[in-house]
């Protein structure tokens, strides 16, 4: 999954191919890509330690920088009409950062190191932790929500079973357009509430801009017994959003907010939910965020979802095993079997159909 959602954003935002998945081992960039922090820091800092890890990770620092320079001296030589025409076509983000690039003025230019730093993850992101690249934004948090929803599939076998009926019948008519991917119900559905229950990236931080007078939705009782209604937040405190708090509360999603019920979005949501003004940009829900510094990735993530699942589905069958697998808190959640491990997985049974 991991290596899908990287080709995929790599396909559709730099309009380049990284991994096509046809090797049995990932591309060495893909794997390169996960290292975070930016490269001078952590060249200076593997420098002075001996450590054979450490010395890996400036291998994959470097590489990731390589490629990345590569992808983008390669777009820059095709020169400004091949890329004004791949534009003009819809094709991917970094064309259009490049074509904006060219037209801003000087003062408003990025820098070669600022454009090739998007597709690497290298600027500032150690020391801006708000900081976010969408290569960065657009991998993790999208297939690991993916292999969240195969498990939820794993585990309901009776929902697993409906979708890919769904998929296979639409299929039956040919290859599935757009808009044939959007119609189908079902994907949808599992969708939207894997999305509900399962925000991944759950420990968003913000912090007010000024002093503010924060409403609560419900009071809650002081230990000296006095009820609270509001909260006051002077400017600067930092705050850490809970997605969950919002997408699984019973007073507004029913009793039941707290299950896995793909059918919910299959009939009119609850009154309590359309009418609670939830600022999220996706579905009444907070997973994406809210504001001007929500999400911009969401419909592509929610396409790539729903073609990776109509793909898989209509081929394969998936189960679980007996491993135990762990969901881990971290910005963005991951899988492991047992507490011990660091290493991210979902062991699964999958059987072709
Ligand atoms: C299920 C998949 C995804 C989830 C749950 C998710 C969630 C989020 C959240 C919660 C934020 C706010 C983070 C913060 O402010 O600290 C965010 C920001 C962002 N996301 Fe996503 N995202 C997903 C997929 C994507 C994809 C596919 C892309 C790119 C195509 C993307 C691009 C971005 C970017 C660029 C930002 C930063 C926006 C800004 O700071 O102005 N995301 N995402």
């Amino acid at each position: 999954m991991g290596r899908a959602a990287l080709e995929s954003i790599a396909q559709g935002g730099i309009g380049t191919s990284i991994d096509p998945l046809t090797r049995d081992t990932p591309d060495v960039y893909a794997g390169a890509l996960k290292a975070i922090g930016p490269a001078w820091f952590r060249r200076r800092i593997v420098g002075i330690i001996p450590h054979k890890g450490l010395q890996k990770m400036k291998d994959v620092v470097d590489t990731a920088t390589r490629k990345s320079v590569e992808i983008y001296e390669a777009k820059n030589q095709q020169g400004e009409e091949e890329t004004s025409r791949q534009v003009a076509e819809g094709k991917d983000i970094l064309n259009i950062l490049m074509r904006a690039n060219m037209a801003a003025s000087k003062d408003d230019k990025l820098s070669e190191d600022e454009l090739t730093a998007q597709m690497t993850c290298e600027t500032l992101w150690l020391i801006l932790p708000s900081y976010r690249i969408f290569l960065f934004a657009a991998t993790d948090t999208t297939s690991n929500s993916m292999v969240r929803i195969f498990e939820r599939l794993a585990q309901n076998e009776g929902i697993q079973s409906r979708l890919r009926t769904e998929v296979i019948k639409a299929q039956s008519a040919g290859r599935l357009s757009y808009d044939d991917l959007m119609r189908l119900p079902i994907l949808d559905a599992v969708i939207r509430e894997t999305l509900r229950v399962d925000p991944l990236a759950n420990m968003v931080t913000r912090q007010p801009t000024k002093d503010v007078i924060l409403p609560l939705s419900e009071p809650i009782q002081g230990t000296d017994g006095t009820l609270i209604n509001e909260i006051p937040i002077a400017r600067g405190t930092p705050i850490i959003i809970g997605a969950l708090g919002s997408n699984k509360n019973k007073a507004l999603w029913g009793e039941d907010a707290l299950e896995w019920k793909p059918e919910r979005w299959l009939s009119p949501l609850p009154s309590a939910v359309t009418e609670a003004s939830i600022p999220g940009v996706y579905s009444n829900l907070m997973t994406f965020l809210a504001g001007s510094r929500a999400c911009i990735g969401f419909k592509f993530s929610e396409l790539e979802m729903k073609v990776i699942l109509a793909v898989m589905l209509s081929t394969f069958k998936f189960e679980l095993t007996d491993k135990p697998v762990v969901w881990n808190v971290a910005s963005v959640r991951y899988p492991t079997v047992g507490t011990e491990s660091t290493y991210a997985e979902m062991p699964m049974k999958v059987s072709l159909l």
